[in-house]
């Protein structure tokens, strides 16, 4: 199944209740969450009292994105308040066993996350294991870059680590997706599409059924 998870770094912070109305309203199954900390990334972006507040707001799942170092840290609050899928970086943890296993005892989906210059061999000891693989498409910290285009390699490599293996593990794609490329990371083997920018710059509900448009077409 295809899914779309709009980020809401590119949204208008000002009026988010409402455009995540408008998202989810127009079809998209997810919410993507970036939470950074100034230092496994440069950006700070929010954290815990935001997402409690809007998770009061809609029933959307809650695609939480750990841009932060030490993750393993805050994986209750997280829990708490209420993310539904958690992801953390490959290179911010030491035991990444340890965080799948904590965050599926809190009954959530577990994620991995790879910048793009971490081989995607690396996770493999912890695949089985995985809900999600998000295979970084960008630098992480800033929304509004370009695709990097070898993550198209990458991506393929990952859907053919989960093949090979039997599993049904998602592949994640983030950074510099829009309807006009989406069928590049499609056609590798992704299938839960991160998408900000695209989505949030303009109208917001028709940016979003566009790109549904694209995952329909790809699928003809
Ligand atoms: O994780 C992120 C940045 O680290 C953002 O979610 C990602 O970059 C999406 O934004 P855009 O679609 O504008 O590239």
């Amino acid at each position: 199944m295809l899914i779309l998870s709009p980020s809401i770094l590119a949204a208008d912070f000002s009026v988010l209740g409402k455009q995540i109305k408008e998202v989810q309203e127009a079809g998209a199954q997810y919410l993507h969450v970036d939470v950074m900390d100034g230092s496994f990334v440069p950006s700070i972006s929010f954290g815990m009292p935001l997402i409690s507040s809007i998770r009061g707001t809609s029933d959307i799942i809650f695609d939480v994105h750990l841009m932060i170092a030490s993750p393993e840290r805050y994986i209750e609050e997280f829990a708490k308040c209420g993310a539904d899928i958690i992801t953390f970086h490959l290179e911010a943890v030491r035991d990444p066993g340890v965080v799948i296993d904590k965050i599926h005892a809190l009954g959530k989906k577990a994620g991995i996350s790879i910048k793009p210059a971490t081989p995607i061999e690396a996770v493999l000891p912890y695949l089985g294991e995985l809900d999600m693989l998000l295979v970084m498409t960008v630098e992480p910290g800033f929304g509004g870059q370009a695709y990097i285009p070898e993550s198209t390699e990458r991506i393929r490599q990952a859907r053919k680590f989960v093949e090979e293996r039997g599993l049904s593990t998602d592949i994640q794609v983030d950074g510099g997706i829009t309807a006009d490329n989406v069928h590049v990371v499609l056609e590798a083997g992704a299938n839960v599409i991160v998408a900000g920018s695209a989505i949030f710059r303009g109208d917001i509900g028709q940016n979003v059924k566009d790109m549904l448009k694209s995952f329909e077409a790809f699928q003809k």
